[in-house]
């Protein structure tokens, strides 16, 4: 079959040229563009490309050099031609620009991410800071927002969009970064065959050969810690690598300015982050809860490394604090709520930790006044559907419909009105509308996320009273999927516009609460460690993934 597709030759460059435009067709052609190692075909002023899998060599400094100032169109389709295409039209003075990327999990959309900015900053000039900057921001990133997944080695567990500033010269002057839902989940739990944040890895490997940083960090090695899902050897498989990454952050996180003292109080809450994973608790009467004899030295390493005192650490391990007009009550916590509490302590660190990076990033690539121009890039997970898809994937496919809805404006409904404004013939084109999917989504009063939102302020709230809210409201929606009878009281279904996902309700309710730590997040606030204390002033952009 391959040879065959060889043998018809390696297809059009661009397919708007092709004389019959189906799904078929198009598939064919970029079939046998990739047999041929081209993975790039426009469609218009698209790109399209296909994940190669294996280096092409085709990313130097030369072919930089080839795309540089030639008009988009010019030559062989490429990521390079796209993104001189976006500065150039900057430099003559036009709009600011914008590279949307989107595709599933593992379709190529990080590495197309980097290869834009590395064209960038080659593209700017002389090699400055602020460059340098941008792309070690994204090792950083990468190592605290990227995992192992089914679908992808490297995935990507958050959205991003990189908002690189230039002068009326086109000098690069810094960038500015949003990043979008963390998947906070991974970090007390990675799903089966999945790994959790690279860094923890990349630490534990560190440390094992570099006693001081061992014992300051009270690391062990990783088949310790639960976090890191030692037990599951699918997980491990494709991991390894990891020597030498832990010096690459550290020099990464020197070029964006992080004091040395900083970044040793940020290894030690993820090294507190791991411990907290170890706690294993002890029911008293079925109302109270007790540290187990085992967990003395899990408790002793976070209360250090986080710079508390030892009994304030029990203390917010084992009881809940409820302030009400004035009177602070201790409340103790049952088994099964410790052990969520700690989980909601361990996830509340590490997004923090994320936001102070993000935060630190802007703070230190900050554009200055003269970067009036803005080339934004915006690469955002792909549309997922697994096995099982919880709220994080209602999330990330949310964010998916919402960009489908900004594409097929932008590209069919601005380009007929375009051609109907210039009196130009053309025959009415037929998109699927996805209007109806985001209206049960989100639109208010009543949504899946509303109503979500809704359940999680009862104080009974549940992810069976939230199924049976939603299946009564929306069981006639047309993007509403009730599925089998069987499963009403598990799972519910949405029509998305790239296929029906069905989401497993169980969790809902407790994700979305995520409930904040109000008395942990006081005592970080009087840690003796700086950058714990500085966590705990992180309060923006905190607010759980289905809250809209
Ligand atoms: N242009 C390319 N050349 C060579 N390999 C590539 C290229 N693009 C992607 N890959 C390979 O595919 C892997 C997955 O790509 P990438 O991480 O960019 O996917 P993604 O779309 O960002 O996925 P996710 O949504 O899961 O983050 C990369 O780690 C790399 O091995």
């Amino acid at each position: 079959m391959e040879e065959r597709d060889k043998d018809e030759g390696p297809g059009v460059p661009d397919m708007t040229m092709m004389p019959q435009i189906t799904e078929h067709a198009i598939n064919n052609n970029l079939k046998r563009r990739y047999i041929h190692d081209l993975i790039y075909t426009y469609t218009g002023s698209i790109l399209v490309a296909v994940n190669p899998y294996k280096e092409l060599g085709c990313y130097n400094m030369e072919d930089m050099q080839n795309y540089r100032g030639r008009a988009f169109g010019s030559l062989p389709p490429h990521v390079f031609a796209l993104a001189e295409s976006a500065y150039s039209s900057l430099q003559n003075g036009e709009k600011n620009q914008s590279v949307v990327i989107s595709g599933e999990s593992g379709a190529g959309k990080t590495e197309t991410t980097k290869l834009i900015l590395q064209y960038l900053c080659a593209a700017g000039g002389q090699a400055s800071w602020a460059e340098q900057q941008i792309l070690e921001a994204n090792t950083v990133l990468e190592a605290f927002g990227n995992a192992k997944t089914v679908r992808n080695d490297n995935s990507s567990r958050f959205g991003k969009f990189v908002e690189v500033r230039l002068d009326h010269r086109g000098g690069i002057r810094g960038a500015v970064l949003r990043d979008f839902l963390l998947e906070r989940a991974r970090i007390t739990g990675p799903a089966p065959r999945e790994t959790n944040y690279h860094v923890f890895y990349q630490l534990v490997e560190g440390a094992k050969h570099n006693a001081e940083l061992r014992t300051t960090l009270r690391l062990r090695d990783g088949v310790h810690f639960k976090y890191l899902n030692p037990e599951d050897e699918e997980a491990r498989k494709g991991r390894g690598g990891e020597q030498g990454k832990l010096e690459a952050l550290q020099l990464a996180l020197t070029v964006l300015q992080v004091p040395l003292h900083m970044c040793e109080g940020l290894f030690k809450v993820l090294a507190a982050v791991l411990w907290l994973g170890n706690i294993q608790f002890q029911d008293v009467d079925g109302e109270r809860t007790t540290l187990a004899p085992e967990d003395a030295e899990a408790v002793d390493a976070v209360a250090n490394l986080l710079g508390l005192a030892p009994l304030t650490a029990q203390r917010v391990l084992l009881e809940r604090q409820i302030n009400v007009r004035g009177n602070v009550t201790d409340i103790p916590l049952r088994l099964p709520e410790a052990r969520e509490n700690r989980h909601a302590m361990a996830r509340a660190l590490y997004a923090r930790t994320f936001a102070w990076l993000v935060r630190h990033v802007n703070s230190c690539s900050a554009p200055g006044r003269e970067a009036r121009r803005a080339l934004g890039v915006l690469d955002i997970f792909g549309f997922e559907n697994f096995a099982v898809n919880s709220l994080e994937q209602l999330c990330i496919n949310y964010a998916n419909e919402k960009l489908h809805m900004f594409f097929n404006n932008y590209v069919f409904a601005l380009e007929q009105e375009i051609y109907r404004q210039e009196g130009i013939k053309y025959h009415q084109i037929q998109f699927t509308d996805n209007a109806a999917c985001l209206e049960l989504l989100e639109k208010p009063p009543r949504s899946l996320l509303k109503l979500l939102s809704e359940q999680c302020h009862m104080p009974k709230g549940s992810d069976n009273a939230y199924l049976t809210n939603i299946q009564g409201e929306f069981g006639e929606h047309q993007s509403f999927v009730k599925g089998s009878r069987r499963k009403w009281e598990e799972e519910f279904g949405v029509q998305h516009y790239a296929g029906t996902v069905t989401y497993s309700a169980q969790g809902f309710v407790d994700k979305n609460r995520d409930t904040q730590q109000d008395a942990f997040i006081d005592h970080l606030s009087r840690s003796a460690n700086p950058f714990v204390r500085e966590l705990a002033d992180y309060v923006q952009d905190l607010a759980p993934p289905g809250h809209v």
